[in-house]
């Protein structure tokens, strides 16, 4: 879809001529300035204030060194980012990515998403990402920590529970943010909530751990419900076996799904008797294993090579909860052939411009990820708030606000995708509905 107003259109190339080897920001910023053509044209003063220009462009992005010593003893040198994207309504918040594929564009794109992301949580977040180059994947206890402290011992200047608050991302979970967790303390000299994720013993909150993938089911069960339809009897495909697929997994099938199918990066499994969970969760939380491990211990389940062959099983709703662009045009046109109805974003930005369209042409209930994976880091927001309270609130509590905040994500797209006269399109109601609370704030704070 080509821009149809003149000022986004510019802006649009001077993006794509700024960044010209980002492929992954060009897409993110192009599928935003599309929905907000329509707000352009009601909104005059947010153009005089520079907010669209003001809003794809970082505020500040560092790069940095991270060396560290393998267990071989020889030194290895990473990349490590952070970008600090937007702190129009709150400090800077946003997961840490460790994986090969990491370079400045990624984290440009998940900051640049996380900026309308948190807008939508109703917290008061702004929008950031980090990560590095660094491959887990095969490394050691002792490895993990020496790079963890190393990609910590520069990054903590940059932080602060007031200033930026990162979390997990891909390739950071628990273990990694205790040790960087572990590694600011001893360079600040401080016990403060300047990470989220952290463990239970000291000051995660309940919920962080299973927040993205339920908060994912609440939202696409809301989404669902208001479209005549349930998860109730429903076969599912969820795509990864990390944080989100597990814990989206688990909520669909209490919500009465059966999930029949699960990846990782390199193959999938199908299981058509349902996925059982508990060996999922040994495999890929305790013993950090393949996912085709799986079929030695189910015999009516199959393996096969290449993870994008998910999308080829027959589902009425997928989930894709892995990586960016997993799903293309053909997987998109595969879905929809089968009678998959609904998609529904875990992973961040999972799904080409070309198949979002594929989607929007068929009727296809689109849960877009900045809004249905928002769970997250709402859930560490909670967390921010009982560490700042010094206090821990209880597992019901905490699913409770982040049921509430997830159905609240829902009926701001569904109802600013209709005052817009866009009925239905939730992508279209995300990216304006957040992009409205961030535009008010910088309006209000001047040309900063
Ligand atoms: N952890 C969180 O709270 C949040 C994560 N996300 C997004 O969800 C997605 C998954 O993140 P996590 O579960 O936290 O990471 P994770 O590291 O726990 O799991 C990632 C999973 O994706 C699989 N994977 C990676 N590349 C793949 C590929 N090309 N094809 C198939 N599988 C692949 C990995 O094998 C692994 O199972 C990412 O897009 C992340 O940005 C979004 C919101 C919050
Ligand atoms: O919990 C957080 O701060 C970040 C979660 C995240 O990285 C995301 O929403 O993509």
């Amino acid at each position: 879809m080509a821009l149809k107003n003149e000022y986004l259109s510019n802006l649009l190339e001077t993006v794509k001529k700024r960044n010209a080897a980002e492929p992954e920001f060009i897409q993110a910023v192009t599928e935003v300035l599309e929905s907000l053509e329509p707000v352009v044209e009601k909104r005059p003063d947010l153009v005089e204030a520079g907010v669209f220009e003001r809003l794809v462009e970082p505020e500040r992005q560092l790069m940095f060194r991270v060396p560290w010593v393998d267990d071989q003893g020889k030194v290895q040198v990473n990349r490590g980012f952070r970008v600090q994207f937007s702190s129009a309504i709150g400090p800077y918040k946003g997961g840490i990515r460790l994986h090969p594929s990491v370079y400045l564009g990624i984290i440009k794109f998940l900051g640049f998403e996380q900026v309308l992301k948190n807008s939508l949580t109703t917290l008061p977040m702004g929008g950031g990402k980090g990560g590095s180059d660094f491959d887990p994947k095969g490394k050691s206890d002792g490895e993990i920590m020496r790079f963890c402290q190393s990609f910590m011992t520069e990054l903590y200047r940059h932080i602060g529970a007031d200033t930026d608050v990162p979390a997990g991302d891909i390739g950071t979970g628990a273990r990694e943010v205790g040790y960087m967790y572990g590694q600011y303390k001893r360079l600040a000299n401080e016990f403060t909530g300047i990470l989220t994720g952290k463990g239970l013993t000291y000051g995660g909150s309940l919920v962080r751990t299973e927040a993205t993938g339920y908060g994912l089911c609440y939202f696409t069960d809301v989404m669902l419900k208001a479209n005549g339809k349930s998860f109730e009897g429903q076969t599912v495909v969820v795509s990864g076996s990390g944080n989100v697929s597990i814990y989206a997994v688990e909520k669909a099938v209490e919500m009465g799904a059966k999930v029949v199918a699960m990846s990782d990066s390199n193959g999938y499994i199908h299981d058509p008797n349902g996925i059982d969970l508990a060996c999922v969760k040994q495999l890929k939380e305790v013993e950090r294993r393949r996912i085709k491990d799986y079929v030695d211990t189910h015999p009516g389940a199959t393996y096969k090579e290449g993870s994008t062959g998910i999308w080829t099983i027959p589902c009425d709703i997928a989930l894709p909860c892995a990586t960016q662009n997993e799903i293309d045009k053909a997987s998109a046109e595969i879905l929809v052939k089968n009678g998959c109805y609904c998609v529904s974003e875990g992973a961040n930005m999972p799904s080409t411009p070309e198949a979002i369209e594929v989607y929007l042409a068929n009727g296809v209930l689109y849960g877009p990820a900045k809004a249905a994976n928002a769970g997250g880091v709402a859930t560490s927001g909670l967390e921010m708030s009982q560490n700042s309270a010094r206090l821990s609130w209880t597992f019901e509590e905490v699913d409770q606000k982040l049921k509430n905040i997830m159905h609240n994500i829902f009926k701001n797209c569904d109802e600013t995708a209709k005052a817009y006269g866009m009925e239905g399109n939730y992508m279209a109601g995300a990216n304006i509905a957040g992009f409205l609370k961030v535009a008010e704030a910088m309006k209000a704070q001047g040309c900063v």
